[in-house]
């Protein structure tokens, strides 16, 4: 079986994509949140106060005659951001672009941060991590595509996100239309359950690449590149008036500037991130500021290649054994 649903941004800077998915017998459809940089399915719910929702469509296991209570089971995750949900756990039918997985466990949320709240276009995620972070007791449930790998043509899922445009999530098989010459693939070390790779060196607009390992995750759910600082700091050296506001929380710069594209490299490919991708967005509407779309790593403990660097490429997420992933030029 294969599966293909759209990725279509939020907003008008790309600050997150969702995706159609159906929930339960008769089908109720959400838009959810595919995340590879965690592995917990939630939705928005009959469940959740009405005063946590606003304007989410939301799920309700009664209205469903194949939903079923996990009796006893509940969850509870917080984010990199300092948002979180938790609550109580029903297994349903769940579709995404016509792949079906009978009894996926689908965590209704109970309470959601106000982040959730605030964003009606989110309904929930869709964790795409390894099923070893899920965060569901006293037994942790497997992701959707754990669950629907048996019966899928091949054990894949791609993702091709868009820049100020609906991209696309594939499931079970690689389209070549998507992407031109070959994909480059480099393992991925699954400890502790995100999609850990390595860049093979970096470049900043024209200037020399510079070889060098740098590990992170590639994590659908995160809208930034963070970096190391070094990298960072030798990127904004490139753009007049940029500084790293404590205010902001990150590099700002004059909406005004030119700034350099950055290069990141897969084994021996190469992948090159638009500048427009990384003048990511004015600080507030009205501002001539605007905040950067590569922002450093330091304090996160990790590196995350977010959204801004995983809209630059066709990416491969191979659940083989050893899992791989993989990066194609679009
Ligand atoms: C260590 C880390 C992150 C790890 O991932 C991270 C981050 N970056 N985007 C997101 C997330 C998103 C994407 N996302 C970001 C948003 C921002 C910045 N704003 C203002 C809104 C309204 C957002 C929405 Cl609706 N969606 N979502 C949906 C979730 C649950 C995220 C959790 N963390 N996150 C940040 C900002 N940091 C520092």
């Amino acid at each position: 079986d294969t599966g293909s649903a759209a990725a279509v941004p939020i907003n008008e800077v790309d600050i997150a994509y969702v995706t159609p998915v159906t929930v339960g017998t008769p089908p109720q459809t959400l838009m959810l949140d595919l995340d590879t940089g965690s592995s917990d399915l939630w939705v928005f719910s009959s469940l959740t106060p009405s005063s946590q929702v606003r304007g989410q469509e939301i799920y309700s296991p009664a209205k469903s005659s194949t939903s079923k209570l996990l009796s006893g089971h509940t969850w509870s995750i917080r984010y990199g951001d300092g948002s979180g949900s938790r609550g109580t756990v029903y297994t349903d039918n769940f579709t995404i672009g016509g792949l079906e997985v009978e009894s996926q466990a689908v965590q209704t949320a109970q309470e959601v941060s106000s982040s959730f709240t605030q964003e009606q276009s989110l309904d929930g995620l869709v964790g795409l991590g390894f099923s070893t972070l899920n965060t569901v007791r006293p037994s942790s449930q497997l992701t959707f595509f754990d669950n629907a790998r048996p019966k899928l043509d091949e054990e894949v899922f791609t993702a091709d996100l868009k820049y100020h445009a609906t991209g696309s999530y594939d499931f079970g098989f690689i389209d070549r239309a998507k992407y031109t010459g070959n994909i480059t693939y480099t393992p991925v070390q699954q400890s502790p359950g995100y999609w850990t790779h390595s860049l093979s060196g970096y470049a900043v607009g024209s200037g020399a690449f510079q070889s060098t390992q740098i590990q992170g995750i590639s994590d659908t759910g995160t809208t930034l590149l963070y970096l190391p600082t070094a990298i960072v700091t030798a990127y904004y050296r490139q753009v007049q008036g940029a500084q790293n506001s404590q205010y902001y929380g990150g590099y700002v710069f004059p909406c005004s500037s030119t700034l350099p594209t950055f290069t990141f490299g897969i084994e021996g490919a190469r992948f090159t991130i638009p500048a427009s991708y990384i003048n990511y967005t004015r600080i507030s509407p009205t501002s001539s500021t605007c905040y950067g779309g590569l922002q450093s790593s330091s304090g996160l403990g990790i590196n995350i290649f977010g959204d801004v660097a995983l809209k630059a490429a066709f990416v491969v997420f191979s659940g083989t054994n050893p899992p791989r992933i993989g990066f194609g030029t679009k």
